[in-house]
């Protein structure tokens, strides 16, 4: 048993799937922030956690051969990124191994793919949440979560993000400031700003959203001019309302405050409109990759009726209409459909229909009345597919099946189930997020 503050020592001898790195202490299982395979290091408990506890290194005493100085000063506190101390064909070999380490605990028939990189690393996130408190000498802080923790930390230039958002970040801060803006204060739960969302298009355009608790917005005026000053990537703003006191960010009810409440993007050759509460991927070079091998994939002939679950604004959909006889898009966010209905127009698409449902309770009702199906697309979010979506699987039994994923655990798990039906040869990896733990992963499942 460790105490919160305990000075421990020892080898590092895995990185867990959540960018920890794994030391035995005894009887205890320490998990490192910011280390690497092989070190040994000195490091300090912060927190108790289920699995044992968490710890942030204090010294490395004999560090890593892959080990790479840290460019950005806030790396030690900030818990957006997690592997900028490692070398980035290190990082690449890491997720690969991990996802291996899984296909073979769960005992699945695959070969896994290395993991297909970026040039050059840095600067893709098309979409940040800045978040909003205060100091315990109450002033306002602003920018990312610590990890395990609800402590913000004071964000300037981030690495993951443009010139263009880093720039739009100091700006909103600055105006914030200057307009004497009440900031949300999570441990009082009073104030108005939570958070600004930023969502950039290829186009260098900005859609900016403002969280806050109240559709009442004094000073509202003079903070949307100040913003809009000598900014006009800013095209459109909008306000979100969210009361709740939860780890939410957004909450239901928005009003545009200028422009359209929604920017267009380009991506494989369609256009896409995006609103701020619906899903669209953070790396639009890795996305094209991702999308285009997804496709090729498939090899549909055109004959096919596909099923695309959580489906998003329609991207896959669109793309696969193409190349399929009929495509029915599935998903749960109500605005997600609507702009994926806009995006179907503005495409001049027309063998696509859009549902707004639970993907689980939608094909259910196709196992019920044993609706014939020839593909399913699925991409569902880090949680993975519900029993009930598993279930009319297995008796839907169409001929193959896309799993697309942002988490390899859930997905193999699921994979697992569906393995006595089908059949899977490879796993594709694609680095949707440098510089994180994070990885994307597509399997074809084919009917046996
Ligand atoms: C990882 S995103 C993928 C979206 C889309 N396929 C894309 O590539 O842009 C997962 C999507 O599933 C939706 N979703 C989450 N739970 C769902 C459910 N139970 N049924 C249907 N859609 C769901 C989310 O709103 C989100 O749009």
């Amino acid at each position: 048993m460790l105490n919160k503050k305990a000075k421990v020592k020892g080898e590092i001898l895995a990185i867990e799937d959540n960018g920890l790195g794994f030391m035995q202490v005894h009887k205890d299982k320490v998990y490192v922030k910011q280390v690497l395979v092989g070190e040994v290091v000195e490091a300090i408990v912060t927190k108790k956690i289920k699995e044992g506890y968490i710890a942030d290194v204090v010294k490395v005493i004999k560090p890593s051969s892959i080990r790479t100085k840290v460019k950005c000063p806030y790396f030690t506190r900030c818990g957006s990124c997690n592997y900028l101390h490692m070398l980035y064909p290190f990082e690449l070999k890491l997720k690969t191994e991990q996802v291996k380490g899984l296909v073979e605990q769960y005992r699945l028939p695959m070969q896994v793919h290395n993991c297909e990189g970026m040039k050059e690393p840095y600067a893709y996130r098309n979409k940040l949440i800045l978040s909003f408190g205060k100091s315990r000498k109450n002033e306002v802080v602003s920018g990312f979560y610590e990890p395990y923790s609800h402590k913000l930390v004071n964000i300037g230039n981030c690495l993951l993000h443009d010139k263009k958002s880093n720039d739009l970040i100091a700006h909103i801060k600055d105006c914030v400031k200057k307009c004497r803006i009440d900031v949300y204060d999570e441990a009082t739960k009073r104030g108005f700003l939570k958070h600004v969302q930023l969502r950039e298009n290829q186009k260098g355009e900005f859609l900016v959203t403002i969280v806050v608790v109240d559709k009442e917005f004094k000073g509202k005026k003079k903070f949307i001019d100040m913003l809009l000053d000598g900014h006009s990537e800013i095209v459109s703003i909008v306000q979100n309302i969210n009361n709740r006191h939860t780890v939410v960010v957004l909450g239901n009810e928005e009003v545009v405050l200028y422009g359209k409440g929604y920017i267009e993007d380009t991506l494989c050759g369609l256009t896409f409109r995006i609103s701020s509460k619906s899903f669209y991927q953070i790396n639009h070079e890795q996305c094209e990759k991702l999308y285009t091998k997804a496709l090729s994939m498939l090899k549909l002939k055109g004959t096919e009726t596909v099923i695309d679950t959580y489906s998003g604004i329609g991207t896959i959909s669109l793309l696969l209409a193409k190349q399929a006889k009929k495509v029915y898009g599935v998903e749960i966010n109500a605005q997600a459909v609507k702009d994926a209905n806009v995006n179907k127009e503005i495409n001049g698409i027309q063998n696509v229909d859009f549902v707004c449902s639970d993907s689980g309770e939608y094909m259910q009702r196709l196992a019920r009345v044993k609706q014939a199906v020839d593909v399913v697309v699925m991409d569902p979010a880090r949680d993975g597919a519900d029993k009930n979506f598993i279930d009319a699987l297995l008796t839907l039994k169409p001929k193959h099946i896309l799993y697309i994923s942002c988490n390899p655990e859930t997905q193999m798990r699921d994979i697992k189930q569906l393995n006595r039906v089908y059949n899977c040869k490879t796993v594709e990896l694609f680095d949707m997020f440098p510089r994180t733990n994070h990885v994307e992963s597509i399997v074809l499942l084919s009917r046996k």
